[in-house]
């Protein structure tokens, strides 16, 4: 006979958090939202740790290089999305490992040969008007020249002169030879009056441009998440198919973390792709699994040996992986459950494994609310998709930015071949959406009123810290009619559009 769960299975939305006393020395400047992404002992601590809570989505339209970056400048971490090929998902991580903060490889390069229509052309592709000439007119041949929008003028313009005949010529640029510190770069910048440096190595080839633009950006970043050589981290997904070729490649390329990327986490393929990577490389290769929503699948994960284990089936703001197949949770119960196994697995065998809560967070308080639950870290999709930073296009639609936002399991990223299941094409059906989101601006501010909501709730929970969170956390259901005491009620809001007589 089936098994019969007793409770039915609940979602963020029906629950809330209760105040606890809160101290004098509980502000938001005395928390910590550090925490652990990889299992560790009881005693000892996680080798790979967030500054941040929040992990962006092993997804196309979510998780580049760009993406990337910003999250780990600003203490989160992304993985890279792996519905793509090999050596593409390699280069971004890759990329991801050479960003150096203000130091930007060019990407509107042209031959001293080349004429100014392929200036103008390329001005128009790329949106940037600092073009860098060298010999083989890629971003690190041997700088030759710089072309600026005052080196030409459209209106007497002749597009068949070359650029060598216009651009201004390497002798007379200043610039910063390898190794420079972005001060000492800056300080160029602003005594030469400047608005960008190249900086060439001992060939005189281009490694970078400084912005006198980008001044601005490079203020402390106090939640930067860098290693030892301080470079940015980053993830990667990975598939259960193409990983004897796919996991080496990404750690050539310096990932430092992996993560299994399926809706299914409970099967043999999870299984046989942890020892492989286990028998492989030991345990300093860092890997998570998933998805799971019950306390067998976490166990079957845990044995395996992930290294942190991934909850959700079906919460995400684009799945529809229940309605297509019937299978899932409500996020809060398998959170719950999960969370409750995690535990009991660490007081049986002092291996704390975290946990990541994956999909479906839609207010700024739910961060909180899993974190109470048990999770050690979110992963997010559709709000990290509506940020600047993320691969998509923006546009406009009526008065409205939006973002493109499409699932891994729509038509749309399935045109990449993992997907051919070897099956028939005509049976085969789509398990997410293709949608838009509203354009939100860039990530930084973003992330930084989510923080700040996060400390302000944590706050009033009296907690600190993340496991002070879990600990003491007091967590109630709410009834659908204490759901709408909840929001504004019984009066007129302004916003309304009443006019004023
Ligand atoms: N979190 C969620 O609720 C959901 C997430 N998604 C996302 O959609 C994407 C695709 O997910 P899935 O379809 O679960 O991808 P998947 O690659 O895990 O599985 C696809 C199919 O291939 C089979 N398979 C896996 N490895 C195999 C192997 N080595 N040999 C033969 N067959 C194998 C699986 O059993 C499954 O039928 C992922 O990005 C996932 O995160 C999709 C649906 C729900
Ligand atoms: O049912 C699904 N079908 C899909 O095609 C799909 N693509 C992504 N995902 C999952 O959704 C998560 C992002 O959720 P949010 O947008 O709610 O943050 C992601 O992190 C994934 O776990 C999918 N789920
Ligand atoms: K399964």
């Amino acid at each position: 006979m089936a098994f019969y769960y007793a409770e039915p299975s609940r979602t963020f939305n029906e629950f809330l958090l209760l105040p606890n006393l809160t101290k004098k020395d509980c502000v938001p400047d005395n928390i910590n939202l550090m925490t652990p992404v990889t299992k560790y002992k009881q005693g000892e601590e996680s080798e790979l740790r967030l500054n941040i809570p929040l992990v962006s989505s092993i997804m196309q339209a979510v998780s580049n290089d760009s993406m990337a970056v910003a999250l780990a400048r600003n203490g989160g971490l992304s993985f890279i999305f792996v519905s793509q090929s090999i050596e593409a998902q390699a280069e971004m991580v890759s990329k991801v490992k050479k960003f150096k903060a203000g130091f930007v490889v060019s990407d509107a390069n042209v031959r001293p040969e080349d004429s100014l229509i392929d200036v103008v052309k390329l001005k128009e592709q790329t949106g940037h008007s600092t073009i860098a000439v060298t010999d083989d007119g890629t971003s690190h041949g041997r700088l030759l020249g710089m072309v600026t929008s005052s080196d030409y003028r459209i209106s007497r313009a002749d597009y068949s002169q070359k650029v060598k005949e216009f651009m201004t010529p390497f002798h007379k640029l200043v610039v910063g030879k390898e190794g420079i510190a972005l001060s000492e770069a800056n300080d160029l910048v602003w005594a030469h009056k400047l608005n960008c440096l190249p900086v060439i190595d001992k060939e005189q080839r281009l490694l970078h441009l400084v912005f006198r633009k980008d001044y601005e950006l490079h203020k402390a970043n106090p939640y930067e998440l860098s290693d030892d050589k301080k470079r940015l981290l980053v993830g990667a997904g990975i598939n259960t198919r193409d990983y004897t070729e796919r996991v080496p490649a990404l750690l050539k390329a310096g990932a430092d973390v992996l993560c299994i990327d399926s809706s299914d986490g409970f099967t043999e393929w999870q299984s046989d792709t942890l020892s492989w990577i286990k028998n492989t490389y030991g345990e300093k290769v860092k890997v998570g699994a998933g998805n799971i929503v019950d306390k067998e699948g976490f166990l079957f994960l845990a044995e395996a040996g992930a290294d942190f284990i991934k909850v959700g089936v079906g919460p995400g703001s684009i799945c529809i992986t229940r309605e297509q197949k019937g299978i899932g949770r409500g996020q809060a119960s398998a959170l719950i459950e999960v969370a409750q196994a995690r535990n009991e697995y660490f007081i049986k065998t002092g291996v704390y494994i975290p946990l990541c809560s994956d999909g479906g967070i839609v207010h700024d308080y739910q961060i909180v609310l899993a974190l109470a639950m048990g999770a050690d870290f979110v992963m997010m999709g559709r709000y990290f998709a509506r940020f600047d930073e993320s691969p998509t296009k923006k546009l406009m639609i009526g008065s409205n930015f939006v973002k493109e936002y499409w699932a891994e399991g729509s038509n749309k990223a399935r045109n990449w071949q993992r997907y051919d299941l070897g099956g028939n094409k005509e049976l085969e059906f789509e398990e997410g959406v293709d949608s838009y989101v509203p354009y939100a601006g860039a990530l930084k501010e973003n992330v930084n009123l989510t923080i700040n909501k996060m400390k302000s709730t944590m706050c009033n929970c009296g907690a600190k810290s993340i496991p002070e969170l879990q600990q003491k956390a007091r967590i109630t259901l709410v009834s659908s009619t204490s759901i709408r005491e909840g929001g504004a009620h019984d009066v007129i809001l302004k916003e309304n559009n009443l006019k004023e007589i």
